[in-house]
């Protein structure tokens, strides 16, 4: 196995991703213009972790460090070593709000390892680990890819395809205070759901790819969901009901991910409103974001 030299280094950007876009549970990401960085560099030895911003208080110094996990487990399979290793975080993204805090996390350290280990880039390779750790691929295939992601396939043989984005689309964030855990929000989920449901969720699925790829006038129709928001309405009452006002006040409006955040699409025309729609509310508008990458 191949040794690092100590002092080696890298910095990597992922993007915030929103995911489901409503219909689209388990396929559908955005990566939105919303970053943090991670530096990593190679040590003589031992760990040593320094995190600044979102979860510095709570999250482990030391090798548990989820991108440092990702690190060490990207280059093992490069057949590297590092004889130790540091990292310095700016962490922007809150935690368990539906943003795809965790798959950032994730992606930056695949990213790393292959950096560091001084191989080309490859999405691939990152998509298939960082799918494994996560345990599901849409956020991940966004913040790798950038753009708007349809992300497909069974357990680890997955794969992406990057739809086509209307240059006029953006998306709104109300995000709240309180955290839900992806892991505890998957568990509302049932079994098993009418069949009727799951047809809808499908027509719905096929329509958003082309309101965001074409006709952002039919993002409303495109971003309806009757799969997975309503199970998991009783983790994000509030988020669940400021969603459910502003689709009947017209606005595209979803939870992100797993919540709690809700997302709104649409042209900067469409997202005026906003504010006095739902008067005591933050909402953050923001573009489109770019793919994870070393700088
Ligand atoms: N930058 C980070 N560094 C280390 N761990 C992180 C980072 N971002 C997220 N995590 C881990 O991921 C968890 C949040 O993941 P999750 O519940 O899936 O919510 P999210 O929707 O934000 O991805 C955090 O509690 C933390 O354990
Ligand atoms: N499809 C997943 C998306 C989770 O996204 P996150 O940003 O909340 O981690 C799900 O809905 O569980």
């Amino acid at each position: 196995m191949r040794s690092l030299a100590a002092g080696t280094r890298v910095t990597v950007e992922a993007p915030a991703t929103s995911a489901n876009l409503g219909p689209g549970f388990d396929c559908f990401g955005l990566a939105l213009d919303w970053r943090e960085t991670v530096e990593l560099e190679v040590l003589a030895s031992g760990v040593r972790v320094d995190v600044t911003g979102e979860g510095s208080d709570v999250l482990p110094r030391d090798e548990s460090h989820l991108v440092l996990r990702c690190v060490t487990e990207g280059l093992d399979d490069l057949g590297v070593r590092a004889p130790g290793l540091g990292l310095r975080g700016h962490n922007t993204i809150p935690h368990g709000r539906g943003l795809g805090s965790s798959s950032a996390a994730i992606v930056a350290g695949f990213v790393a390892a292959r950096a560091l280990a001084g191989v080309e880039p490859d999405a691939r390779w990152v998509l298939r680990h960082a799918n494994r750790v996560e345990g599901h691929p849409d956020n991940v295939a966004a913040a790798i890819h950038g753009g708007f992601v349809m992300a497909y396939g069974h357990g680890d043989d997955v794969a992406v395809v990057a739809g086509r984005v209307h240059p006029d689309l953006r998306a709104a964030v109300a995000v709240p205070e309180v955290a839900v855990e992806t892991r505890a929000a998957r568990r509302l989920l049932p079994a098993v759901v009418p069949h009727a449901d799951a047809a809808a969720d499908a027509g719905r699925a096929a329509l958003l790819v082309h309101a965001v790829a074409e006709d952002p006038t039919l993002l409303h129709a495109g971003t309806q969901d009757w799969l997975h928001q309503r199970y998991r309405e009783p983790a994000m009452p509030d988020a669940y009901a400021l969603m459910a006002r502003l689709r009947a006040a017209g606005f595209a409006a979803a939870i992100s991910g797993a919540g709690p955040t809700v997302v709104v699409l649409g042209t900067e025309r469409d997202l005026v409103g906003l504010e006095a729609a739902e008067p005591g509310t933050r909402f953050r508008r923001l573009g489109i974001g770019r793919p994870a990458r070393a700088l």
